[in-house]
């Protein structure tokens, strides 16, 4: 019994098997986070054409049922003034093993730390998974957008996101730079009485679970390369680490073998006898390579920050974060969500592109074995972007196009269902 969430009267649990394989009955019940922002604009817009997809593709065989669960300011009016992310959300979303959430705001500096990375982490959703392709007809700055196609691992429970940072002048901030100058001899910090500080773990056992995923993908999936981008040359013990454990596993757990010395290896795909190349870019490098040699890039596994950074890079060489989608992982629970945040400048406007959310309901639809509802949802936004009434962020560099609202581009898409 859950105090504020209501569970629907129909439906059934989504359950997971021991091979880690779904269950999804006919009807399961899905929870859903609207979000703060335009989470309120784009996550009833989400609902509606996921509904109307699933509905054309099964004829009321299928019917997804509902759950909203509640998190960020939305759980602060349901629940009280403090609670940003209730328990019994959490406990949801793991009981109900998939959902979709909208974005949830985080301030910058002070206030509370991200409910986004809080629920990764609690989830232990270690991969967060992006795919970045190019749809015809989309608006890009590239000459030739439709090179640009790559899926993101981005290790989604470590690194700099594990939150422990303290501010300049506090007493903490001041125990911790008096106990790494005093006890390990460090004396680079620059000003060390006006320096907040943070700390940064990187695992052997987080970056290996991530690199595996990645590295089944591209075998699941027939890629050519998986790449490991890292800054190990500056921090050598958590990106660096990153990287040469990450070619140690391809080598421990996939038989790849070095090429020409190493560390680039090399092994044939079990699946289908083509070689998939592991090899590793230096992010800053690989910032400008997207740009100039995207093909060269395929699956590309890397840390929490620099997998932030590269998801919104490379969604902008195909148009923009109004089409970015998403999921988070861990081996059984999946949670599904944008790329992109909460725009607070839009909120409430039925304005921005619900593409974003949309299109990771669609990844939902197919990580629930629902392939014909999520192909209705692919060819329905290919022809609303074909038909160019699109929402502003593609209305303002595409010629000839009739702007729609958020809603509106829902509608388009049902339409075109
Ligand atoms: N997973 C999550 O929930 C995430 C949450 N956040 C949080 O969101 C808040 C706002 O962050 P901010 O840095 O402004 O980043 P946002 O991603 O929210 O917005 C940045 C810009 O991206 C464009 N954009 C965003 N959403 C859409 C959309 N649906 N359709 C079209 N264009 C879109 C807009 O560009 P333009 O101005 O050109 O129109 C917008 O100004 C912060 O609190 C942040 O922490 C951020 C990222 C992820
Ligand atoms: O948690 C947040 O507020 C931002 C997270 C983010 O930018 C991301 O996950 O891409
Ligand atoms: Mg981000």
């Amino acid at each position: 019994m859950y105090q504020h969430i209501q569970v629907p009267d129909q439906g059934q649990k989504i359950t997971v098997n021991a091979d880690m394989s779904l269950n999804v009955p006919d009807q399961p019940i899905v929870p859903y986070i609207e979000g703060d922002g335009t989470g309120v604009d784009i996550t009833p817009v989400m609902l509606k054409v996921v509904d109307a997809a699933v509905e054309k593709a099964y004829g009321g065989r299928r019917q997804i049922q509902w759950m909203e669960v509640y998190a960020g300011e939305k759980a602060t009016r349901v629940y009280g003034p403090d609670v940003w992310l209730p328990q019994e959300t959490l406990d949801a979303l793991r009981e109900y093993v998939v959902s979709i959430k909208g974005p949830l705001t985080t301030p910058v500096g002070g206030g509370i730390r991200s409910l986004n990375v809080a629920l990764r982490q609690e989830l232990d959703l270690y991969v967060c998974l992006r795919p970045v392709q190019y749809f015809k007809g989309v608006p890009s700055p590239l000459k030739e957008p439709e090179k640009t196609n790559m899926v993101i691992f981005r290790e989604n429970s470590e690194d700099i996101y594990a939150g422990i940072e303290y501010p300049a002048q506090s007493d903490k901030a001041r125990k911790l730079i008096r106990f790494l100058q005093d006890e390990m001899g460090v004396t680079k910090i620059r000003f060390p009485e006006t320096s907040g500080i943070g700390i940064k773990p990187v695992s052997i056992e987080g970056t290996e679970r991530l690199v595996r995923k990645a590295i089944q993908y591209a075998i699941d999936n027939d890629k050519p390369s998986v790449t490991l981008v890292h800054k190990g040359n500056i921090m050598k013990y958590t990106e660096g680490g990153f990287r040469d454990w990450g070619y140690a596993l391809a080598q421990k757990e996939f038989g790849a073998q070095p090429i020409d010395g190493g560390p680039w290896c090399q092994f044939a795909n079990p699946k289908t006898g083509r070689k998939i190349v592991i090899k590793d870019s230096i992010a800053d490098a690989f910032l400008q390579q997207i740009l100039l040699r995207p093909a060269e890039y395929s699956v590309i596994a890397t840390l929490n920050l620099n997998g932030d950074y590269i998801s919104d890079a490379l969604a902008a060489q195909v148009g923009g974060i109004g089409i970015a989608p998403g999921a988070n992982l861990s081996d059984s629970v999946a949670c599904f969500e944008a790329t992109h945040g909460t725009a607070p400048k839009y909120a409430g406007k039925d304005y921005v592109n619900p593409g974003s959310e949309i299109l990771s309901a669609e990844m939902m639809l197919r990580h629930m074995g629902w392939k014909e509802a999520a192909d209705l949802l692919i060819s329905s936004m290919e022809q609303a972007i074909l038909s160019k009434r699109v929402t502003y962020d593609f209305a303002r560099l595409m010629e000839g196009a009739t702007q729609v609202s958020c809603s509106g581009f829902g509608q388009v898409m049902i339409e075109n269902m």
